[in-house]
């Protein structure tokens, strides 16, 4: 069923798993994350930026909202596991209005590139509307590496864990997502992919909240490989291994956004099935093949995090 971020959340935090946050922008992406879901028996979050609600409205982010909520909640409403939608990466009020208004279950507000009291003053402000429509919030502290919040930051901003803890008293976010080392992408590292577990541990004990880890694609080499035989050029492309992010899970993140490697899966799918049938001009059955390798890699993640047989 159609369900809240925050039940799905609170359960994980309980019982230390994880759970993916799959960013969808269509039709496609919903029905493999969904599928997953239920071969699974798996709790699973959609997830939507900004710009998917443009896409899915074709510049309305208004529009966007509605078709994208309707869409998962008649998916979820099908199903006996628990689904919910939550907006990633809200900066705009009127955004976060629009997908409180279209029935999200959850928002971010991501004020991370703020100093920590403009942060807490903008995040409160969100807290005190999406609380009132009983829809939980997520904040962010620290920076990710690279292109985030339209600001190219070359070095990454850690979270800094008693500001952590100040900044979830203050502003009575429901979870909080801690700049770790991570960043967002199929680039994520130049040398060894690693993060900071003693921060995340540290961050966890402070708020005992469920956290959120940003930038938490593993790139898996078969995916990038397939794609790449198919013509693809993902030359350099680095995620986060596996065994980083259990350890991450053992010490305390609930909430896994995982964006990258569906596009990867989508595009190796789509690539091989063009490549292998040169008569094919049914969408249906080009994108077919693209969302059956999603919902492949949405399986994968789910056992490696633990949320399998969960729901
Ligand atoms: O943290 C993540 C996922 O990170 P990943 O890249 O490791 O999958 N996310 O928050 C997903 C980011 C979505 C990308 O935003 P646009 O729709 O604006 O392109
Ligand atoms: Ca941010
Ligand atoms: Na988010
Ligand atoms: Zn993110």
């Amino acid at each position: 069923p159609y369900a809240k971020t925050k039940d799905i959340l609170s359960k994980a935090h309980n019982e230390g798993y994880g759970v993916g946050a799959f960013n969808v922008n269509d039709l496609e992406f919903i029905q493999a994350i969904v599928k997953a879901a239920v071969m699974e028996n798996s709790p699973a979050i959609i997830e939507a930026s900004e710009g998917a609600l443009k896409y899915a409205g074709d510049g309305d982010v208004e529009k966007g909202a509605f078709i994208l909520a309707d869409m998962v909640r008649r998916y979820a409403d099908a199903v006996s596991v628990p689904i919910s939608l939550h907006l990633d990466h809200g900066h705009d009020l009127k955004h976060i209005m629009a997908a409180i208004k279209a029935g999200f279950t959850s928002v971010m507000i991501d004020a991370s590139d703020k100093p920590l009291e403009e942060n807490i003053r903008i995040t409160r402000q969100i807290v005190e509307v999406a609380h009132a429509a009983g829809v939980a919030v997520e904040a962010e502290l620290g920076r990710l590496m690279g292109i985030e919040d339209n600001v190219a930051s070359a070095e990454s901003v850690l979270v800094d864990p008693d500001e952590a803890k100040r900044f979830v008293t203050e502003t009575q976010v429901d979870f909080l997502a801690p700049a770790v080392g991570t960043s967002h992408g199929a680039f994520k590292f130049k040398g060894e992919a690693k993060i900071d577990y003693e921060r995340i541990s540290k961050v966890k004990e402070l708020t005992q909240l469920p956290l959120v880890l940003h930038g938490a694609s593993g790139v898996p080499a078969q995916w990038v490989e397939l794609a790449e035989k198919y013509g693809a050029d993902l030359s350099g492309a680095k995620g986060v291994p596996d065994e980083v992010l259990q350890e991450a899970v053992k010490r305390g993140i609930n909430k896994v956004n995982t964006d990258t490697d569906l596009r990867i899966a989508f595009l190796a799918g789509l690539r091989k099935h063009l490549a292998e049938n040169p008569k094919e001009f049914d969408p249906r059955k080009y994108f077919g093949e693209a969302k059956d390798f999603v919902t492949e890699v949405v399986r994968d993640r789910m056992k490696m995090l633990g949320s399998s047989g969960k729901a």
